[in-house]
């Protein structure tokens, strides 16, 4: 890959994070609470196709949409949350722990809050049903733009050849961080669904 084709990414990226980091502690507050109820929405409509008992979510950083309203209400469902862990071995992918109350939690090389790492605690990826993901960027055809690690692409990249299979990958984002369109390379995975304050988007 060119450096020149990355460029309108890196920029895209820094645009976005912007905007979200500028999203005042109300607003933030705000959004919390109407994501919670879109996901509730979502759910309904969900559950009743597949069973959810394992879900994966992420914790805010940078201005990303805050998820602690979404796993209080997850774990008040008796469904199992995990969240993503820099893999130790396998260098740009991740593992999935499971989190529960009061877990205590350390940071990660970026400054992420992580579980600890427990061989018991893992899931493997194909047993978890849903994966709320964070990211910067989504388009209308529901492409996503990362931090630009590469994680989730990597670790998701088998659900490009089986896009059918578990688990169901749900974006989570601020209305702010939709673009009409990305620019997208051949790894990128799609998320079929992309969930946000105001709207619920199925592509
Ligand atoms: N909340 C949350 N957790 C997550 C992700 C995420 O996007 N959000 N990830 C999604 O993949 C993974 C971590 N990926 C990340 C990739 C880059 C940076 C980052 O801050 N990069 C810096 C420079 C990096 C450096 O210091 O080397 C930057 O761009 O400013 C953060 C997280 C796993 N956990
Ligand atoms: N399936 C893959 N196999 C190998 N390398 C990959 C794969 N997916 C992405 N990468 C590498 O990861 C780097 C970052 O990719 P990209 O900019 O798409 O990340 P991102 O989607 O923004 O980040 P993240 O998924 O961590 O949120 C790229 O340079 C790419 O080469």
């Amino acid at each position: 890959m060119t450096k020149q084709a990355l460029e309108p990414r890196k920029a895209l990226r820094q645009q976005i994070r912007q905007a979200r980091q500028a999203l005042t502690p109300q607003q933030q507050q705000a959004a919390a609470q109407s994501i919670l109820k879109q996901v509730k929405i979502w759910f309904n409509s969900h559950c009743h196709q597949q069973p959810i008992k394992n879900v994966a979510i992420y914790l805010a950083n940078d201005g990303e949409l805050n998820t602690h309203l979404i796993i209080d209400w997850l774990w008040q469902q008796n469904i199992t949350v995990y969240l993503p862990v820099l893999h130790p071995f396998t260098a740009g992918h991740l593992l999935f722990l499971q989190y529960q109350k009061d877990e205590p939690l350390i940071l990660n090389k970026f400054g992420i809050s992580e579980p600890q790492l427990s061989s018991q605690a893992i899931c493997p990826v194909k047993e978890l049903d849903v994966v709320f993901t964070p990211l910067v960027a989504f388009d209308q055809q529901g492409q996503r733009l990362g931090m630009g690690g590469g994680y989730y692409d990597r670790t998701f990249a088998f659900s490009l050849l089986q896009p059918q299979t578990k688990p169901l990958l749900v974006g989570l984002a601020h209305d702010c961080q939709y673009l009409p369109s990305l620019p997208n390379q051949a790894w990128d995975v799609p998320l079929p669904t992309i969930i946000t304050p105001s709207e619920i988007f199925s592509f």
